[in-house]
């Protein structure tokens, strides 16, 4: 097959990305601020203008489907300036021609100009606020994954997945900053200037394979190839998050010690790991809970992943071995942690993340159970 399964809900989800990824690539190469959130976390107008993006045009295309994605529209409520901002950049995006932009010739797009006026805008914002479950079918996105390592000029990505009965079916996920090879050398943080080629472009389909292509239709890569995890070999490689408070870097360097991988992580930000383990350039991507495991891991961080990896050939867990559950709502909140490794592989590197969390006295993580009280 030469092209991923086709749906209405698959070229939707291509064009809803495709257009969110040019308002964050805009934003990108202006140097971005941001506001802080009430987690502290940073958020910027890119996220805003993103979310705005893929929720209006999931909204003209399925009124019914409910959306679970990470952006508030309140901060822009207080900020004249900033909502006029993200206004002209869903603007400019939404008008964008769709054969031009993402080749698909037979698509209509369904929003109308009025999706682009302050208050469409953040109503758009706030269709995200839907609280998940287990039943029928919804989608979760990221607007921005990786906000952190899109202020420092690294990776991030434009996550979108559709989750039924708990479960990813579909995921598009756009990584502007990563090269459609490993070849291409990534660009050095802090370089705004953009991947020669345009980034690239995943999707996965449940039963229906990993792709990739180019985001830039010009590049000779623009249209999809299948992709699929790196066989089982002597040498693992593995990846990990930039943020040492996102994971537990430690626990790595010691499971890497006991899978005698003598070769340093890779660290990268956002869901572009598990692009990349996807598609062969590593092996392992491995997110383990810090301290206790007190941390909840959203939803809208692992959907489109999971099912990239998994569609490619790997198995995705948490510490304990259980599959993400996708269906508790607005987290993870039956998982501690994410192991992602080739199926071939995932039982020996799952094996070692235990006996590493049980050496370190975190075994209950391991074994999926609450902290013991103090
Ligand atoms: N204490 C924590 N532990 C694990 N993940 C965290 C965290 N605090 C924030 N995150 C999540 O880590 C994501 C980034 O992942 P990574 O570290 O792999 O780049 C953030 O996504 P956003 O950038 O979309 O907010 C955020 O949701
Ligand atoms: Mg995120
Ligand atoms: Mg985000
Ligand atoms: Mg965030």
């Amino acid at each position: 097959m030469s092209h991923p399964p086709a749906s209405v809900e698959l070229s939707t989800a291509i064009s809803a990305v495709s257009r969110a990824s040019l308002a964050t690539s805009s934003v990108f190469r202006s140097i971005p601020s941001s506001l802080t959130k009430e987690d502290k976390s940073p958020v910027t107008l890119g996220d805003f203008a993103a979310q705005a993006v893929v929720n209006s045009v999931l909204h003209a295309h399925f009124s019914q489907d409910k959306i679970v994605a990470e952006e508030e529209a309140s901060a822009l409520k207080e900020n004249g300036e900033l909502r006029g901002k993200v206004t002209a950049l869903v603007k400019e995006a939404l008008q964008r021609d769709e054969a031009g932009l993402t080749g698909q010739k037979d698509f209509k797009p369904q929003w109308t100009e009025k999706a682009a006026s302050d208050e469409a805008v953040m109503e758009s914002i706030d269709l995200g606020s839907y609280s998940g479950g287990s039943s029928g079918r919804f989608w979760t996105l990221d607007p921005i994954d990786g906000t952190k390592g899109f202020l420092r000029g690294g990776q991030y990505a434009v996550c979108l997945a559709l989750v039924e009965s708990g479960k990813p079916t579909l995921a598009v996920m756009a990584c502007p900053n990563l090269p459609f090879t490993k070849d291409v050398p990534k660009p050095q943080e802090g370089d705004r200037s953009g991947v020669d080629g345009g980034g690239s472009l995943f999707v996965a389909v449940k039963g229906g394979g990993a792709w990739q292509r180019s985001l830039n239709l010009s590049a000779a890569s623009a249209s999809f190839q299948p992709i699929s995890m790196r066989p089982r070999d002597a040498s693992l490689t593995f990846c990990e998050s930039v943020e040492a408070g996102h994971s537990s870097q430690g626990t790595n360097a010691e499971i890497a010690k006991l899978l005698t991988i003598t070769a340093p992580p890779v660290r990268m930000d956002s869901q572009a790991k598990y692009a990349s383990v996807a598609r062969g350039d590593g092996d392992v991507y491995l997110r383990l809970p810090t301290g206790k495991g007190e941390y909840q891991e959203k939803i809208w961080d692992h959907a489109s992943g999971q099912l990239l990896c998994e569609e490619a050939g790997g198995k995705v867990t948490d510490c304990s071995g259980k599959d993400l559950d996708f269906g508790q709502g607005r987290t993870l909140k039956l998982n501690k942690g994410v192991v992602v490794a080739h199926r071939d592989a995932h039982e020996e590197v799952l094996k070692a993340v235990q006996e590493a969390l049980e050496k370190e006295g975190r075994g209950y993580l391991a074994r999926g159970e609450p902290a013991p009280a103090l």
